[in-house]
C-alpha cells in the first residue's frame, strides 16, 4: 500500500516525494484549467445576447450562463478531484489501456483539450466505485486524495490501492474513516468521495427502473437517494429538465437538513417537499381521532371514495331538446341513457369522463345538422356543448363537483358513507368518520392532514395529477397507504427511489413490509435492496440501540457499523436539568454539532436549563445558529450530531403508540458521542 503526505511545510519541498510533487502540479493545472472555464463562462454572460438568436433563447441561454458561472466561481470552496484512476496495459484495461483519468464533482477541461477532470457520474467514474481487488476492472491502481476542510483546500496527501496487485482497502481506508468519523457541523454533505460499490449500484440504476432500499440506521439511504437523483439529471438531462425530479421528506428540518447536497453535486432543479406541501391542497386546522385517522389512512378508503364518486353518476331523466334556427335538435332519453353507460364503463377519471359525455352529445347534435347538409364549425361546435338543455343533461346525470364538497358531503351524510362504504367499512369505521358538528358549507370545513390526502385521492379520481419524472421518497415506511397513493400518482409515467427501514417506522400505519408499501406506491415489481453497513453511528452505541430491535417486531437485515471509535454513557440521575447542562458542557469542549433530544413536554424545560447557564441553544424551529439544538423526539428522523443526550428514554417510549421505534431513531442519531441521562427506570429493553 502507499500512501503519501507533506511532510511539512512547502520550504521543505525538496522532502516532498516526486509523486506527491507531480500532484501538486497537476492540481496547479486543474485550477488554472477552472478558473479559464469560469472567465469562459462570464464571458458568455456577457455576450449571451449576440450567440442566441432570438430574445427567448437568449434570455434561456444567459440564465442558464449565469447559473454556470455562478456555480464556477463556488467551486473553490470544495477539492477539485478525490480521485484517480490508473488503468493497466493488459487487455483488460479495454478502450482505456494505459490511461490515467482524475475524478471529481464535475469535468474541468483546458480550452483546447481533454477533460483534466471527469465528473463522478460518467460511466468511466463506475470503475472507480466498483473495481476490487477480486475484479479490478481492469484498473492497475486507485488513488484517493486526501484534501484540508479549511478554505483555502489544500491536497494533503493521497491513499493508493494497487489492484493489480491484489491490494484493497475496502472500508479500512484512511481517508474514508476520516471522513466518516469528521465532525459533523451544519447541513448533510455529499459522499462522492467515498461512495462504496453497493451504493454505487443503487446510484447508477436507470432511469426506467424503481427501487426500494431497506437500510437500517446511517446505512446512506438518504445519501444514495440523492447522489441518484443527481446521477439521473446527468444521464437524463434533458427528459428530466421536462417531467422534473422530485424529493419527498418527512418534515421541513429534514428537508432543511438534506438542502445543500444537490446544489452542491451542480444540481438545482430538484424540488425538495414534505408530503404536505406536494399534496399542498389545504391548511390543516383540524385533528382527528386515533381511530378517525386510522380509518382514512387505510388503502380501502380509495375505494370508498371511488364509489362516493361514482356514485353522483345516474341516469338521465330527460330528453334533449335544442332550438338551432327554425329547427329543433333532439336526443331521445334513451340514447341518453345509453350514452352514460357508455362513458361510465370507459373507466376513465371522472372529470374527463364528464367532458367525454359533453363531446358525445354534441356530436350527436351534429350529425343532425349534417343530415341537414349544414356542416357546423368550431364555433357551433364550442356553442353547443355550452348550451342550457345540455349542460342541464350533465348536471343531472354527471355533475361536476369538487374534492371538497364531496368529502364534506359523505362525512356529513350517514346514509351517503352507508352507500359509499357497504362491504368496505364495519359500522364503528363509518361511525369513526362522520362529522358530529357538520360545517355549513363545505367552504368552511376544517380539514385535517389525513383529510388532506383523501382530497388529493378525489382529485386525483377527478382529474390525473401532474407527474414527475423521477421522486424519492424518504422515510417512506412511515407512509400510509393513502400517502404511498398520492405519490403514486404522481409518479405514474416516472421511476421511484424509496429509502426507509421498518425499524423506524413510528405512525400508527408504518409499513410491516415493503412489498405491499411498494404495491401502494404504484410498482409492486420493484425490487427491494438492502443496505446493511453503517457509517453514522458507532459499533458501540449501534449495539445499546439494537438492544431494542426484539421488540420491535420488523423483519429486517441487521446494520453492521464500520465505525470502531465513539462513546457511550448511561447515568441514572436526580436532577436531569442539572444533568444534561453538564453533559451540553463537556461536549462543548469538543468540535461538532451536540443535540438534546427528549420528549416534546421536556423540551421547553431543558432549553430554560441551558439557556440559564448561558449557553446558546436553537430549537427545531430557528436552527443553523449555535451549535447545540434541543430537539423534540418526534423531529428527529433521518438527522444526525456529533453529540447526543438523550433524556430520559422511558418517556419517550411512553408518550406514544410506537415510542419503542421513536426510541430507536432518537438513540441512532448520534456520530461520535450518545450520552443517555435518566432519572426514572431505563426502558425495559435497554437495562438488560
Ligand atoms: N459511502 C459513504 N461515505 C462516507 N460517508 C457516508 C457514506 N454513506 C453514508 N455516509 C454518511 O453516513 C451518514 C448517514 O447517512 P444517511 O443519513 O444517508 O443514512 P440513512 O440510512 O438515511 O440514515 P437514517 O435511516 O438514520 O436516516 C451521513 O453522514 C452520510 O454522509
Amino acid at each position: 500500500m502507499t500512501s503519501a503526505s507533506p511532510p511539512g511545510h512547502l520550504d521543505e519541498e525538496h522532502e516532498l516525494d516526486h509523486e506527491f510533487l507531480t500532484e501538486l502540479a497537476f492540481l496547479e493545472r486543474a485550477r488554472k484549467a477552472l478558473s479559464w472555464m469560469l472567465d469562459h463562462a462570464r464571458m458568455r454572460v456577457a455576450t449571451g445576447e449576440q450567440i442566441a438568436g432570438d430574445r427567448y433563447t437568449s434570455e434561456t441561454l444567459g440564465r442558464y450562463l449565469k447559473s454556470y458561472a455562478k456555480e464556477l466561481a463556488e467551486e473553490p470552496d470544495s477539492p477539485l478531484y478525490f480521485g484517480r484512476l490508473q488503468f493497466g496495459t493488459d487487455e483488460d484495461a479495454g478502450e482505456h489501456l494505459g490511461q490515467n483519468y482524475y475524478i471529481g464533482r464535475r469535468r474541468i477541461n483546458e480550452e483546447h483539450g481533454e477533460p483534466l477532470v471527469i465528473d463522478w457520474r460518467a460511466p468511466v467514474s463506475s470503475i472507480f466505485y466498483r473495481a476490487s481487488a477480486r475484479n479490478p476492472l481492469g484498473v492497475a491502481a486507485r488513488r484517493r486524495f486526501g484534501w484540508t476542510t479549511r478554505h483555502p483546500v489544500e491536497l494533503t496527501g493521497f491513499e493508493d490501492e494497487r489492484l493489480d496487485r491484489g491490494e484493497e482497502l475496502g472500508t479500512t481506508s484512511e481517508l474514508l474513516t476520516r471522513e466518516i468519523e469528521r465532525p459533523r457541523v451544519g447541513p448533510m454533505r455529499d459522499i462522492v468521495a467515498t461512495i462504496q460499490p453497493d451504493q454505487d449500484e443503487l446510484v447508477r440504476t436507470d432511469l426506467d427502473r424503481s427501487l426500494c432500499v431497506q437500510g437500517g440506521p446511517g446505512t446512506g439511504k438518504t445519501a444514495v437517494g440523492l447522489h441518484r437523483a443527481a446521477y439521473l439529471l446527468y444521464a437524463h438531462r434533458l427528459q428530466l429538465k421536462r417531467t422534473g425530479v422530485l424529493v419527498v421528506g418527512p418534515n421541513p428540518a429534514f428537508l432543511h437538513y438534506i438542502s445543500a447536497v444537490l446544489p452542491a453535486l451542480g444540481e438545482v432543479d430538484v424540488q425538495q417537499r414534505t408530503l404536505e406541501e406536494v399534496i399542498g391542497r389545504q391548511s390543516i386546522r383540524a385533528q382527528d381521532s386515533p381511530e378517525a385517522a386510522l380509518v382514512k389512512h387505510d388503502a380501502r378508503m380509495a375505494q370508498v371514495l371511488h364509489r362516493a364518486l361514482t356514485g353522483l353518476i345516474s341516469t338521465p331523466t330527460e330528453p334533449i331538446a335544442l332550438p338551432d334556427g327554425s329547427y329543433r335538435l333532439r336526443i331521445p332519453l334513451n340514447v341518453l341513457i345509453r350514452e352514460v353507460e357508455t362513458v361510465r364503463r370507459e373507466d376513465m377519471p371522472y372529470g374527463v369522463g364528464r367532458e367525454r359525455l359533453r363531446a358525445r352529445i354534441v356530436a350527436l347534435l351534429q350529425r343532425q345538422l349534417e343530415y341537414r347538409a349544414e356542416m357546423p364549425g368550431h364555433r357551433w361546435l364550442e356553442k353547443t356543448g355550452r348550451a342550457r338543455p345540455v349542460v342541464a343533461v350533465l348536471d343531472q346525470a354527471w355533475p361536476k363537483i369538487r374534492p371538497e364538497e364531496l368529502l364534506t358531503n359523505l362525512f356529513s351524510d350517514k346514509a351517503m358513507l352507508a352507500r359509499a362504504a357497504d362491504g368496505i367499512l364495519t359500522d364503528q369505521e363509518q361511525q369513526a368518520l362522520l362529522w358530529r358538528r357538520p360545517p355549513r358549507s363545505f367552504k368552511s370545513a376544517a380539514w385535517s392532514t389525513a383529510d388532506a390526502v383523501l382530497l388529493d385521492e378525489i382529485a386525483g379520481l377527478i382529474d390525473h395529477p401532474e407527474g414527475f419524472g423521477h421522486l424519492v421518497v424518504d422515510e417512506a415506511q412511515d407512509l400510509s397507504a393513502m400517502q404511498c397513493r398520492a405519490l403514486a400518482r404522481r409518479s405514474r409515467h416516472g421511476s421511484l427511489t424509496v429509502l426507509g427501514d421498518l425499524a423506524q417506522g413510528t405512525t400508527a400505519w408504518a409499513a410491516a413490509d415493503w412489498h405491499e408499501q411498494m404495491a401502494h406506491l404504484g410498482k409492486p415489481d420493484a425490487p427491494v435492496t438492502a443496505l446493511t453497513t453503517g457509517f453514522r453511528v458507532p459499533a458501540v452505541v449501534l449495539a445499546f440501540a439494537n438492544k431494542l430491535l426484539p421488540e420491535l417486531h420488523v423483519t429486517a437485515p441487521a446494520t453492521r457499523s464500520v465505525r470502531a471509535d465513539g462513546e457511550l454513557t448511561v447515568r441514572h440521575e436526580q436532577d436531569l436539568r442539572a444533568a444534561t447542562v453538564d453533559r451540553v458542557r463537556a461536549a462543548l469542549d469538543q468540535p461538532g454539532s451536540i443535540a438534546v433530544i427528549t420528549t416534546d413536554a421536556r423540551v421547553g424545560e431543558l432549553t430554560e436549563a441551558l439557556q440559564q447557564a448561558d449557553i446558546a441553544v436553537d430549537t427545531a424551529e430557528q436552527d443553523d445558529e449555535h451549535r447545540v439544538t434541543v430537539l423534540p423526539a418526534t423531529l428527529a428522523k433521518g438527522l444526525e450530531f456529533d453529540h447526543v443526550v438523550v433524556v430520559e428514554p422511558d418517556e419517550v417510549v411512553r408518550a406514544e403508540p410506537r415510542g419503542l421505534h421513536r426510541l430507536y431513531v432518537v438513540l441512532t442519531r448520534a456520530v461520535s458521542r450518545l450520552d443517555v441521562l435518566h432519572a426514572g427506570p431505563l426502558p425495559e429493553a435497554l437495562a438488560r
